[in-house]
């Protein structure tokens, strides 16, 4: 399977683009022609330098308004497609995309156009060169791929076929089953592209929001599925206009874009295995994840100090010191905390660039060497550091953004925490803690696309629709991404500036990171009476907030004067309730949150995040002070 990806879909120049596309394993390239036009080099120079990076030039586009042109425009239709057949023969690109036609004077018919594709395909045979003719959704006279079909089955050449994309035909809502008739061998390219579900003129949201496959909520995978059981065997190609990815990083757009595609084929494969998509690695299946396994700090001296204190409060207990290393395990119900104060390695580096923060988050999976093997063969990098005497070699990989993720499964590496680790007896009344219901990522918000892809593609997760969360500052956008039974919760908090909690947050700790873990009890306010013993400090919120609450729910009087008593805060849906309690911030600005799900409870509070920003931001220092010492 050929993959490629169209110039348009990343940002910086020609070259820029040319190298982060080599780099992130396409086997070739879209030229689109305005990316070609800016550039300083000849088409042979450039098509020189695409294929000595390793790609193939598999297609110049867009060719626009060509067909249903009335007599002298269409003369000079011909020879403007002439002059571009000359600059593909320089750059040794045999394939053009002509879009359907937008201009006001083409004129309609399907024969007409069937005439004129059947003419160029005259024209491009003489060079060895073809053209596909793709439906925009906006077009004049054709603007569904069953009419650029019905032209080019009636043109009936050889150098004609047709090109389709996915937005082209999702967007407008046509059934992608109607691709399932067209013949395979008439099909020269498939572009590919998502987009999320925002009702707006066609032309603009295609021109502005399309997003990578996965990323977006449209039924890329059927579509992908139809065109495969034609027998369609050319290139699979990314088509993506997107103003965030403009100003992107080259390289992590393209990255994101190989992602997305490699797991869309995997998942066509999947669902239609009839259709028989060659030339893809095998890889295992999105891998089911079961909990979360530990949650690892770096933190060291009297961060670490604080740290522990905030634990202890909290109802863990210190019940294992590492064989090796400076690093201790607390634990409390199913929930595991590393506390790694090594001056060396990934932990050192964190808390070098951060101070006290999460270093690395390890989850129990099915197959810890499956989520390898997939999470490579998507692009991401095996992390490994150097093993102490004693330790065991658990599999991990770089996430995004230099982060680490290690898994274990049920195999030889789950008694890790009786192999690395001396049991320590402290004994100490728990709170009612169970295990790790969320864990709340802060990133700003250009990242949070390459988030929400990393964890659909590897895991078995899926992701929720987008909310927002007003800081009083600005604005979130929250997205939550979830295991089918609830086992691991994320959530992906994108700040749009920095003068927002989770913004400052972002500043002050380069890129994206874990800000909050939340932790579920089955009784939060049996948890609340014994945090309190132990000298937990909760959250402080409004009383505003109480009196809202009487107001919008049907709470019995003594309940909600409980949960004032404790600084609980209350959301309800058709399934269920939910209960928070939130920490005081700690080291800078991380917290923890303790929450309890009733009933089938699926979300996370987000009508009450505006109130609990706002309670931590009042206990920031007040500004020009530094929010966070490096401690
Ligand atoms: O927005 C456009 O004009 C445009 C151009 C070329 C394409 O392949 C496409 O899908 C859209
Ligand atoms: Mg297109």
């Amino acid at each position: 399977m050929k993959t490629g990806i169209a110039t348009v879909s990343i940002s910086g120049n020609l070259e820029e683009k040319i190298e982060a596309i080599a780099a992130a394993g396409f086997t070739g390239i879209e030229i689109f022609e305005q990316d070609f036009i800016a550039d300083i080099r000849s088409p042979a120079a450039v098509g020189r330098r695409i294929r000595e990076s390793g790609l193939e030039v598999m297609l110049f586009q867009p060719f626009r308004d060509f067909e249903g042109l009335p007599k002298a425009l269409r003369a000079k239709a011909f020879e403007r497609a002439e002059r571009k057949f000359d600059v593909m023969q320089e750059l040794g690109c045999e394939l053009m995309l002509i879009c359907s036609s937008v201009h006001p004077e083409a004129l309609g018919g399907i024969d007409r156009a069937a005439a004129d594709f059947a003419a160029l395909g005259e024209l491009a045979a003489k060079r060895g060169l073809r053209v596909g003719y793709e439906a925009l959704a906006w077009g004049r006279h054709v603007n569904d791929h069953r009419d650029a079909w019905e032209i080019v089955r009636r043109a009936d050449h050889p150098n004609v076929g047709l090109i389709l994309d996915s937005f082209h035909t999702l967007g407008r809502g046509i059934d992608p089953e109607t691709i399932r008739r067209i013949p395979g061998d008439k099909i020269f390219f498939v572009q590919l592209a998502d987009a999320p579900l925002i009702d707006m003129d066609l032309l603009y949201w295609s021109r502005h929001f399309r997003n990578m496959p996965g990323e977006g909520d449209l039924a890329v995978t059927d579509f992908m599925r139809a065109v495969m059981a034609t027998g369609y065997a050319g290139p699979v190609s990314l088509e993506i206009f997107n103003d965030q990815f403009r100003g992107g990083s080259p390289e992590t757009i393209a990255r994101d874009g190989y992602r997305s595609l490699i797991s869309l084929m995997d998942e066509v494969r999947r669902q239609e295995p009839e259709a028989g998509v060659q030339d893809l690695p095998a890889l295992p299946a999105p891998v089911p994840v079961r909990d979360t396994a530990f949650i690892e700090f770096a933190a060291q001296g009297e961060g670490l100090e604080k740290l522990e204190g905030l634990l202890s409060s909290l109802g863990f207990r210190r019940t294992g010191r590492h064989v090796s290393k400076a690093v201790t395990l607390w634990q409390q119900g199913d929930i595991r905390i590393v506390l790694n104060a090594e001056t060396t390695g990934h932990a050192a580096n964190a808390w070098n660039v951060r101070g006290t923060t999460i270093c690395d988050i390890g989850l129990s999976v099915s197959s810890a060497a499956d989520t390898v093997t997939r999470a490579e063969a998507l692009g991401a990098k095996p992390f490994s550091q150097p093993l102490g005497p004693g330790e065991m070699p658990i599999p991990a990989i770089r996430g995004l953004g230099g982060s680490v993720m290690h898994f274990i499964d049920e195999g030889a590496l789950s008694d890790v925490w009786d192999v690395e680790f001396l049991p320590e007896g402290e004994a100490a009344a728990e709170a009612g803690l169970t295990r790790v219901d969320h864990i709340a990522q802060t990133m700003s918000y250009d990242e949070m696309l390459s988030w929400s892809l990393f964890w659909t593609t590897l895991f078995d997760m899926e992701k929720a629709p987008m909310v927002d969360v007003v800081d009083p500052d600005g604005l979130i956008r929250s997205r939550a991404i979830a295991a089918p039974g609830g086992e691991v919760r994320i959530t992906l908090n994108g700040a749009e500036t920095h003068k927002t909690l989770a913004g400052s947050f972002l500043a002050e700790g380069l890129g994206a990171t874990i800000q909050h873990v939340a932790l579920a009890t089955e009784d939060i306010f049996a948890t609340a009476e014994a945090l309190k013993a132990k000298g937990f400090e909760a959250l402080p919120l409004s009383p505003n907030y109480f009196d809202d609450l009487a107001a919008r729910f049907d709470l019995a009087p003594e309940m909600l004067e409980k949960m004032r008593a404790a600084s609980i805060l209350y959301d309800a849906d058709e399934q269920g309730e939910f209960f928070q309690l939130y920490s005081k911030p700690f080291a800078g600005q991380m917290f923890f949150e303790i929450v309890e799900r009733r009933g089938g409870y699926a979300g996370y509070g987000a009508p009450n995040a505006p109130f609990r920003i706002a309670a931590l931001k009042r206990l920031q220092p007040p500004k020009g002070m530094p929010a966070i010492q490096k401690t």
